[in-house]
């Protein structure tokens, strides 16, 4: 096969699972085929942007990685961009320790991928020494096919040629490309005038909302701004566009009174922003220079010289897509297995059972779920309270009490060891000129705490800040929000719209770490400064949906994680018209579920715009390869995999939208297929995990207008409890679905 040539961030989608049959439905990824090479870029690619050369000579049906290696596609792209990160870091290479580095010359050796793999293949690669530091990975030696690198080196005549002229052409079509993508709109007129009204903004100007609100809607956005408000409602009930309206009344009077205003709608995600940009727009004010809409990150990049300045040079991880998720999880692996391999054995007598159990474990499934759980810890607890690695700041973090949702950790010996890795995965983070959108925010923060600030805080501030999504904003974030305003003197005044139960584990831990002191620093104004409004009509969905909602809804563990979680559901209703109730298919075999997905898409097609949500997303590899089969079957297919993919979305009216559930937040379409749901487990120990998994359900389910289809397989252990006990209660119709 000719060779392939990839950038990191193409690389990141395969790590992250996606198949290479998807990639043609990918929103994110663009592949040309040239005459001596093939061409893999990610949207937003700069055309200088380092290149990962993999020779593929001899591989015959495996398009990425080395034949043998297929079943672990993931993890070897992952550890390739890894290499490719550390190449480009000036200063020596310097790669983890159980890679088992050997060099000779140009060439370096290392371990494709990490155990368990019983022919420990090893890539010989080679960083080249052009201005991108480009790196090719040359060819794969297996135990029974030992190469030294100086027998390589002698029996490799390949000259690497040059591919510059096919790359600027591959480059400028993916430009061409996502272009097109990004502005496909119908163009045809009558159907642009459905797609408007099938719109969240529904073609409605401002006056013919503010007729159309319901009660509940309308308390809120008549609400005296004096004070801070908190807007909750259940998916679907209308926050954003609620918060929206708020925001153009507020906008509307100041200029009624001649008054200068600067109003701010922050969001988590790009898909929001956008969203309620177009909202304004299609009520057809024109251009609003007072009111800026953006997310968070956005706004901590533009408006913090200082931060742009030291940053540059470095990229972002973990941004809001699902590969930047997957990138730091396979990170604090790798950190993980350094450590156990190493220095674990010094700290190991001294720490509990539960840990030491974890920590000791190979199994691949133990390991994911302690990095999930360290990523959490990291994020939500280490770089919440600001916590960075230096002297002393292991007795800061000793000193962070523990609350009931965190990592349990029974004393400073556990916390020892998380320190440890935790100083690990930061320099490892260093290594590859990575930061995270923590590291940002916490500049952030200490930029809007200084003088400077304070001083420019008057002209540069906003009066009224709007936050959408605050569900999913961790306490460092609310920090920030605060400092946003403008008049130092008054408490800031803030209007929030969330709704807790949308925000799977990672992220809504932001709102249960609100409520524990231990983060200090927070500046969050007494509970009687902030009003309280809920709303209680639900307009997405049909009422038999909402049944089903408010059934997962009570089988969500009890935490004590104060008021935003106290949503009383009871009182929640639908306003739209009776529809069917929602089915439950269980089928025989996970082949048989794919076939079963693929007729209920082919019955659904006609009914408009199709979400397949993908509840777990470790299944996601297995939901990206249907993608590319439902698109042979000429069904127009999209993938999303980040929510800022979802832009070029918002136009399309008809065909299948294929992603994990977390990034069809926001969405809302005709008909839902809920799939790749695992057995939600009633252990009290996997508390985490069975909040994030109902979360997901509910934030899948949610996304449906009126249809609800969801698939179980017998391969996977069938329906979970949550749906065996609403088919039992009659809130789905069950069905048998196809055996094989
Ligand atoms: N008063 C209303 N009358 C008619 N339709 C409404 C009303 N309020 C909201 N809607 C419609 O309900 C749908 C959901 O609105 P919106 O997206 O604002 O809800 P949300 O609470 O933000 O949802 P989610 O939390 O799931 O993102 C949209 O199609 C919107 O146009």
């Amino acid at each position: 096969m000719k060779p392939l040539i990839m950038t990191v961030a193409a690389a990141g989608e395969i790590a992250s699972g996606l198949s290479p049959d998807a990639i043609p439905s990918s929103a994110r990824l663009f592949v040309s085929n040239q005459p001596s090479v093939d061409i893999l870029l990610a949207a937003g690619d700069g055309e200088d942007a380092q290149r990962i050369i993999v020779m593929r000579s001899e591989n015959d049906a495996e398009l990425i990685v080395p034949e043998h290696l297929s079943t672990r596609r993931s993890d070897v792209v992952s550890r390739m961009t890894n290499f490719a990160e550390r190449a480009r870091t000036p200063g020596p290479l310097s790669l983890p320790t159980h890679w088992h580095q050997y060099k000779h010359n140009r060439y370096i050796a290392f371990f494709a991928v990490p155990p368990p793999e019983v022919n420990r293949s090893r890539w010989i690669a080679e960083v080249l020494s052009n201005k991108r530091s480009d790196v090719v990975f040359w060819a794969a030696t297996t135990s029974k096919r030992e190469v030294q690198l100086e027998e390589f080196e002698a029996a490799n005549a390949v000259e690497l040629p040059d591919f510059d002229e096919e790359w600027s052409i591959a480059f400028a079509a993916a430009a061409a490309h996502f272009e097109q993508e990004r502005r496909t709109e119908p163009v045809d007129v009558e159907v642009r005038l459905r797609i408007r009204e099938n719109s969240v903004a529904k073609g409605w100007s401002y006056e013919q909302w503010m007729e159309a609100v319901d009660d509940d809607q309308r308390a809120f956005i008549t609400a005296d701004p004096g004070k801070s408000i908190r807007l909750r409602g259940p998916a679907g009930s209308g926050k954003t566009i609620t918060l929206t309206l708020k925001a153009i009344r507020e906008m509307l009077r100041a200029k009624e009174r001649n008054e200068d205003i600067r109003v701010l709608v922050a969001t988590h995600s790009w898909s929001i922003a956008t969203e309620i940009d177009q909202i304004v727009d299609a009520m057809g004010f024109g251009s609003t220079p007072e009111l800026d809409v953006f997310p968070l990150l956005e706004v901590a990049q533009n408006m913090a010289p200082i931060y742009s300045e030291n940053g540059a040079g470095s990229s972002l991880v973990g941004d809001d897509s699902y590969s930047g998720k997957r990138e730091q999880l396979d990170q604090i692996r790798e950190v993980l297995a350094d450590f156990t391999s190493g220095d674990w054995i010094t700290y190991r007598d001294a720490t509990s059972e539960a840990l030491r159990s974890r920590l000791d474990s190979s199994e691949p499934t133990h390991r994911t779920a302690l990095a999930w759980d360290l990523l959490v810890e990291f994020g939500s607890v280490l770089g919440a309270a600001r916590i960075w690695p230096g002297a002393g700041s292991d007795l800061r973090y000793y000193k962070v009490p523990r609350a009931a949702w965190m990592l349990p950790l029974a004393g400073r010996a556990d916390m020892r060891v998380v320190y440890e890795i935790y100083c690990r995965h930061m320099a490892s983070l260093d290594e590859r000129q990575l930061v995270t959108s923590d590291q940002v925010l916490s500049d952030f923060l200490g930029f809007l705490q200084s003088r400077n600030w304070n001083r420019l805080r008057r002209s540069h501030g906003y009066d009224l800040v709007f936050v959408d999504e605050f569900h999913y904003f961790n306490p460092l974030e609310r920090q920030v929000l605060h400092y946003l305003t403008r008049d130092v003197a008054v408490y800031p005044k803030i209007f929030m719209a969330m709704d807790p139960r949308q925000s799977p584990s990672l992220d809504f831990l932001g709102s249960a770490a609100d409520q524990t002191t231990s983060l200090g620093e927070s500046d969050s104004p007494d509970d009687d400064q902030v009003a309280n409004f809920e709303l209680t009509s639900v307009h997405r969905f049909t009422p038999q949906i909402l049944t089903l909602v408010k059934h997962i809804h009570h089988n969500f563990p009890t935490f004590d994680l104060g008021q935003d979680w106290d949503i009383d559901f009871a009182g929640i209703e639908s306003a739209r018209s009776a529809g069917s109730l929602p089915v439950l298919i269980s089928c025989g075999t996970r082949a048989a579920e794919e076939i079963d997905i693929y007729r209920a898409v082919r019955d659904l097609y006609s009914h408009g715009r199709i979400a397949v949500a993908v509840v777990d997303t470790r299944q996601w590899d297995r939901f990206s390869a249907l993608a590319a089969r439902l698109r042979q079957g000429k069904f127009h297919v999209s993938i999303i995999t980040s929510q800022a993919d979802t832009d070029s979305l918002r136009n399309r009216h008809h065909g299948v939208v294929v992603g994990p559930a977390e990034y069809l937040a926001g969405l809302q379409f005709p008909s839902a297929i809920v799939a790749g749901i695992p057995e939600i487990s009633a252990d009290p120990q996997a508390v985490m995990e069975r909040t994030r998994f109902l979360s997901l359900l509910y934030l899948a389910i949610s996304r449906a207008e009126e249809k609800v289809h969801i698939l179980v397989n017998d391969d996977d252990g069938g329906a979970p409890g949550v749906l065996r006990d609403a088919a039992d209660k009659g809130l789905v119709v069950a069905a048998r679905g196809s055996e094989v």
